[in-house]
């Protein structure tokens, strides 16, 4: 079940159109990893797809309801924001109270037994907070109220590699026991190809693809390709071929909609060895923002 569908979203600040007609599908209980570099949308989409911007064209559906204006559907939403310049003055229990409040699913016992691992001084005012403390207050606050959905923005900016660790073990914890549905945007591609189930990679407002992270590297292929000599002529021949390297006659080679033409091409140059070598996200994520 999908419990996230954007169709044809745009939004504009002023005359300006930042988002230029996204769609995008999340499935139920999946974590899905938000890229791209810096302005290119993210923050604006997520603000949309959390309703604190009504899009200017197109449909946001959260748990199958547009999510603007509709506090039942907010109130089963998480986010955390990029940055978290509110209530700097209230106390973290005090904060705590406030969720209760607002939230009738926040589970206090569960913040205590998160906070237990974080280790924040509840009596401590948010403004007493580093950058790091207040990113895992934030995340800890709303992953407590059970959400169906979090939305989270550089949720591990500023935060040490051992809080980094707990707050995304809270994360799967909450996708395992509850079937929390989560989307998460970042800068630190390594991490989120280890986390996420699927991804969308977002460029100039628009989304450049989707899928799960199998998908996205089927894009490129990185080839090592040994001859029994220097070769160089044959990728500047070849169709489809992004960047390569070589060492002597051992080449690597990246290249897009790499198949049997291009194998046998490259037999039939005398290639020795031709041989498909895996792809990181971060290299997909940098041959397609060339
Ligand atoms: N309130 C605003 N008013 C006008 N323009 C804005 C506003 N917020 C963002 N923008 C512009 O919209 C574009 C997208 O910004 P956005 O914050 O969505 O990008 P982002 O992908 O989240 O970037 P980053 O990775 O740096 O956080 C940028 O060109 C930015 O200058």
């Amino acid at each position: 079940m999908k419990v996230i569908e954007l169709k044809d979203v745009k939004k504009s600040y002023g005359k300006n159109e930042i988002l230029h007609g996204i769609s995008l599908d999340i499935e139920e209980g999946s974590i899905h990893g938000l890229v791209g570099r810096n302005g290119c949308g993210k923050t604006t989409l997520i603000k949309c797809l959390t309703g604190i911007y009504e899009q200017d064209q197109g449909q946001i559906l959260v748990c199958g309801e547009e999510i603007f204006e509709n506090p039942n559907v907010k109130a089963q939403v998480g986010y955390v924001a990029d940055s978290n310049q509110y209530f700097e003055g209230y106390h973290i229990d005090e904060m705590v109270e406030f969720y209760k409040q607002i939230y009738p699913t926040f589970d206090e016992k569960v913040f205590r037994d998160y906070n237990q691992s974080i280790g924040l001084d509840v009596s401590k005012r948010i403004k007493e907070l580093s950058k790091g403390q207040a990113m895992s207050l934030a995340s800890m606050l709303n992953l407590s109220i059970h959400p169906k959905v979090m939305i989270m923005d550089e949720p591990m900016s500023g935060l040490d590699v051992i809080a980094q660790k707990q707050i995304k073990d809270f994360i799967v914890n909450e996708v395992d026991m509850n079937g929390m549905s989560v989307l998460i945007s970042s800068h630190d591609l390594k991490d989120l190809e280890s986390f996420c189930d699927s991804a969308s990679m977002m460029k100039d407002g628009k989304i450049l693809y989707q899928g799960t992270m199998d998908q996205m590297k089927e894009r490129f292929t990185k080839l090592q390709v040994v001859f029994g000599e220097s070769r160089s002529e044959i990728f500047k021949e070849l169709s489809g071929v992004i960047t390569y390297s070589n060492l002597g006659s051992v080449y690597t080679v990246i290249l897009e909609g790499y198949g049997e033409p291009i194998h046998e091409a490259l037999k039939q140059a005398g290639a020795i060895v031709v041989e498909e070598i895996p792809l990181s996200l971060e290299e997909v994520f940098v041959y397609s923002n060339r």
